[in-house]
């Protein structure tokens, strides 16, 4: 087997690592910490094409695959965006949704993470 090379952790990456755990907090009810499935929501495959969640996320991370914190907002916006497209507006995973997406967005707003950029070399 080919041994996995242990990768050392970018600053971007423990950064990432850092604002994935503030978000996760934010959906105590971890209807955000894994994949939708079909059989927990009908027709989900079908009606969204690009789904995303926080495990997904965490593992992207881990793959090195976000380049930019640009690239960790989209999948963090599209997240919130496929609730708020599959989930009518009286559902709790909408309203979750839509409370996520706001206060995520604030606190990952570049003057609000001055200091986090200072802190990368
Ligand atoms: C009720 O407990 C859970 C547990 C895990 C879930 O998604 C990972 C969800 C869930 C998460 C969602 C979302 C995020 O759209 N959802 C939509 C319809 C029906 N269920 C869900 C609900």
């Amino acid at each position: 087997c080919v041994l996995k090379k242990i990768q050392e952790k970018t600053p971007l990456q423990k950064m990432l690592e850092h604002l994935l755990g503030v978000l996760e907090k934010k959906d105590p009810q971890q209807f955000f910490a894994w994949p939708v499935t079909d059989n927990i929501a009908p027709g989900y495959s079908t009606i969204i094409e690009q789904p995303m969640d926080f495990s997904t996320i965490r593992q992207k991370i881990e793959d090195n695959l976000y380049n930019t914190l640009q690239d960790f907002i989209e999948d963090f916006k599209l997240m919130c965006e496929n609730a708020m497209k599959y989930n009518h507006l009286d559902t709790i995973y909408y309203k979750t949704s839509k409370k996520l997406l706001q206060s995520g967005l604030k606190m990952l707003q570049p003057e609000k993470l001055g200091w986090l950029f200072n802190l990368i070399p």
